[in-house]
């Protein structure tokens, strides 16, 4: 039998006494950490660690909120908008970063206040910075709308991102499904199916088949156009997604919004451009708006809670 060098409890042991809080959106959760002076730097172990579900705290991904002055990818996000003070400092569940995270950047501020390290009214926005640039993040009624800025297609084949079928192989799937690729900063691989029981049967324990992979991985959004797909102006859908770095999740608010821009897509003109998403954890909101750039710019709705602080030890 081999042992690791450093398990889980070993790693952990080095972090006793850390303060922590556990939060969700629909379901997507996190182990949150406020360092705001950046002197407790948390590496890939550490964050793997405290995600683990076994023998950690458990959840998707550690978030340490830091303040954009003291971290070197903080200088772009400054130069880009001065008044960014906080970064989303985001690892997925084995400790790899990840460039954006839809629902953990409203479970972000959700931490903040609840920290009382920002004051944000309803309707007041907050911009927060994130390894794909600033995000916009507006206070509303049970939850935050986050402008997640503009989509693109990814095609690892060509320098001009152009729109590309892929496919995706998975457990529960006859054959292998056409999809499409898209980037939200993070990027994603979306896959239509034909009918809810196909996304039921779905074995989303081992990681989906895609060819070809987008240059850094992907996450796998599955995802069942509603019937009928548009109802009062809205398109539904529903998705379950297995997410790069973690496996299966309740929800994926990038996800979401690469799942409305790929339907969207299929559905051609005359589609809507706000939709409704239901993940196994709940429903988020996805709209497309103009940007203040004069690019098109997705925006993700959708609750934030913080249910839990401790000390780890
Ligand atoms: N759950 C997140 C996405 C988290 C990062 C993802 N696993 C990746 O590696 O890109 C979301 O809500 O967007």
């Amino acid at each position: 039998m081999t042992v690791s060098a450093q398990s889980a409890p070993d790693v952990l042991h080095s972090l006793v006494g850390l303060p922590f809080a556990k939060g969700h959106g629909t379901g997507n959760d996190f182990v949150l950490v406020a360092d705001p002076a950046g002197d407790r730097h948390l590496a890939e172990a550490e964050a793997a660690a405290l995600c683990d579900r076994h023998q950690g705290i458990g959840a998707d991904g550690l978030i340490r909120a830091i303040r954009c002055r003291e971290l070197p990818e903080g200088a772009a996000i400054l130069a880009e908008e001065p008044a960014a003070e906080w970064f989303m400092d985001y690892r997925n569940a084995d400790g790899s970063l990840s460039e954006m995270c839809g629902n953990g950047v409203r479970v972000f501020v959700a931490f903040l206040l609840d920290q009382g390290l920002v004051e944000l009214a309803p309707g007041e926005v907050l911009p927060i910075g994130t390894r794909a640039g600033v995000k916009r993040v507006e206070r509303r009624e049970g939850g935050f709308a986050v402008d997640m800025g503009p989509w693109a297609f990814i095609d690892p084949q060509q320098a001009e991102a152009v729109a590309s079928d892929a496919t995706v192989e998975a457990v529960g799937l006859d054959v292998a499904r056409p999809a499409l690729s898209v980037t939200m900063g993070n990027p994603h691989t979306v896959v239509a199916l034909a009918e809810p029981a196909e996304l039921e049967a779905l074995g989303l324990y081992s990681a989906p088949v895609v060819e070809p992979v987008p240059p850094h991985g992907t996450n796998v959004e599955f995802v069942v156009p509603a019937e009928p797909l548009v109802s009062g102006g809205v398109g539904s859908i529903s998705m379950r997604v297995h997410e790069r770095g973690v496996g299966e999740t309740q929800s994926c608010g990038t996800g979401a919004c690469a799942a409305a821009v790929a339907i969207r897509y299929w559905a051609g003109v005359g589609a809507p451009n706000r939709w409704e998403v239901a993940v196994p954890g709940g429903t988020v909101g996805v709209a497309f708006i103009p940007g203040s750039d004069g690019r098109e710019h997705v925006e993700l709705s959708g609750p934030a809670v913080i249910v839990a602080h401790g000390l780890l030890g």
